[in-house]
């Protein structure tokens, strides 16, 4: 299950979070031992794990669904023709999905192109669940996004950003972090529903909706995506997904290895495909950052999203110089221009942070737990037998990004 960021709490958000963590506290007290530390002399059949796992989880998702379902309906209610405006936003899809590969920034873009004053963002991840009841999931998702878009921080408040830029009449974006294979299922839906969302906005919204697709250097990603597994249920004791990644994880049974040993053990069995049955966790690891999504999704007959409103943004570039990240993006998306260099600052550790204006805190920056790839001195990320490997098995899938969309990405291919 996906981590939510903790930024920005909303008391709805603080509802949902606390019911979702009961459901796993009382999972791991239960009796149900699926996911115990296996021990040497007992070593479980991985295939029947893999399908435990994927049972287990979809049995949690139903649960958290449900809880969450009546969580919902309880602030809508309150919420229901109180406020004209809030009651739309019940109704309202995003207009710009940001997806991408795992680790490639996808979190640090929604935090600060939604400084720009036409994005109304989204601040939690907005997975697409689904439990089986395609009208219910599909609800789910609706509320979902009402927490967000209805939702005020610290130095943001969505209702009042929308209605003052309907009052100035000016074009805006609903904008959420939804994976491809969610968005996938919402653009089916509304296919063969086309009256579920009574709003005038929902008749042209499939040929207008943008989709951000990020990409970075897959061999960083894989690192990162590697330090993330292995080091999350020792940072934070709570977390979710503690259990898939706990010390004796069997999604990722390389918790003791480091970066090089699990490059030598796994990258052979990815290639001959053998590691698929067994671990298939791994196996998507590895393949994430062949970045195969894009073209499926942006080209072809099967295309889910109109050609032009793809865009695929390298990521990298997010580290060094983000500001033309955000001025290329405002051009793409025609919007104002807002972003300048002057509105960023590096902190410390060398990640840049936005500024914010007229508010008690000067600057927004992501998260510590962001830039776990960072070094110490005298630490090496990994051998450069390891590197080629690696930017070998990445190299063709990256060129082939490079020419289908006619991009300059940031890393040696
Ligand atoms: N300004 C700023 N601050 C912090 N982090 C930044 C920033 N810009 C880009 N990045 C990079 O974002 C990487 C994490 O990507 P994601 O947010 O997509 O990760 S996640 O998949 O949602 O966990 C994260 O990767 P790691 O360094 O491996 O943690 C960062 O390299």
């Amino acid at each position: 299950m996906a981590e939510e960021d903790n930024e920005d709490k909303t008391e709805g958000q603080e509802i949902i979070n606390n019911v979702v963590e009961k459901l796993w506290q009382q999972k791991e007290e239960g009796t149900d031992k699926t996911y115990s530390f296996s021990t040497e002399e007992k070593v479980p059949d991985q295939r029947t794990e893999k399908v435990e796992r994927k049972a287990e989880k979809q049995e949690v998702i139903n649960e958290v669904m449900e809880k969450r379902n009546e969580k919902y309906q309880m602030l809508k209610e309150k919420d229901l023709n109180s406020n004209s405006l809030l009651t739309e936003l019940m109704q309202q899809l995003p207009t710009i999905f940001v997806s991408g590969a795992k680790k490639c920034g996808t979190k640090t873009l929604i935090r600060f192109f939604g400084h720009h004053p036409q994005i109304i963002r989204g601040f939690m991840e907005a997975p697409f669940r689904s439990t089986g009841d395609q009208e219910k999931d599909m609800e789910n998702y609706l509320s979902h996004l009402w927490i967000m878009w209805k939702s005020k921080g610290p130095y943001y408040d969505n209702p009042r950003k929308i209605r003052e830029l309907r009052a100035a009449n000016k074009d805006f974006f609903f904008m959420a972090k939804t994976a491809n294979s969610g968005i996938n299922k919402i653009i089916t839906f509304i296919e063969e529903n086309p009256d579920f969302i009574e709003a005038d906005y929902v008749t042209d919204w499939k040929s207008k909706v943008k989709n951000i697709f990020i990409v970075c250097d897959p061999v960083h990603r894989l690192l990162s995506d590697f330090k993330h597994v292995t080091s999350v249920w020792t940072e934070k004791e709570n977390a979710i997904n503690r259990k898939f990644l706990g010390p004796d994880s069997s999604a990722f049974p390389f918790q003791k290895l480091t970066f090089d040993q699990m490059v030598a053990k796994y990258l052979p069995k990815v290639k001959d495909r053998s590691v698929f049955e067994k671990t298939p966790e791994v196996n998507e690891m590895f393949v994430t950052g062949h970045f195969g999504p894009p073209k499926r999704f942006f080209l072809g007959d099967d295309a889910l999203i109109d050609s032009k409103n793809g865009i695929v943004l390298d990521g990298g570039k997010l580290k060094t110089e983000p500001w033309k990240v955000f001025q290329d993006l405002e051009k793409k998306l025609n919007l104002e221009p807002y972003f300048t260099e002057d509105l960023f600052e590096k902190r410390e550790d060398g990640y840049y942070c936005t500024r914010i204006f007229n508010h008690t805190e000067s600057l927004d920056c992501m998260p510590d737990s962001k830039g776990r790839t960072k070094l110490s001195a005298g630490q090496t990320a990994m051998s450069e037998e390891t590197e080629k490997m690696l930017r070998e098995f990445y190299k063709k899938s990256s060129e082939d990004l490079e020419n289908t969309f006619d991009l300059k990405l940031s890393w040696n291919l």
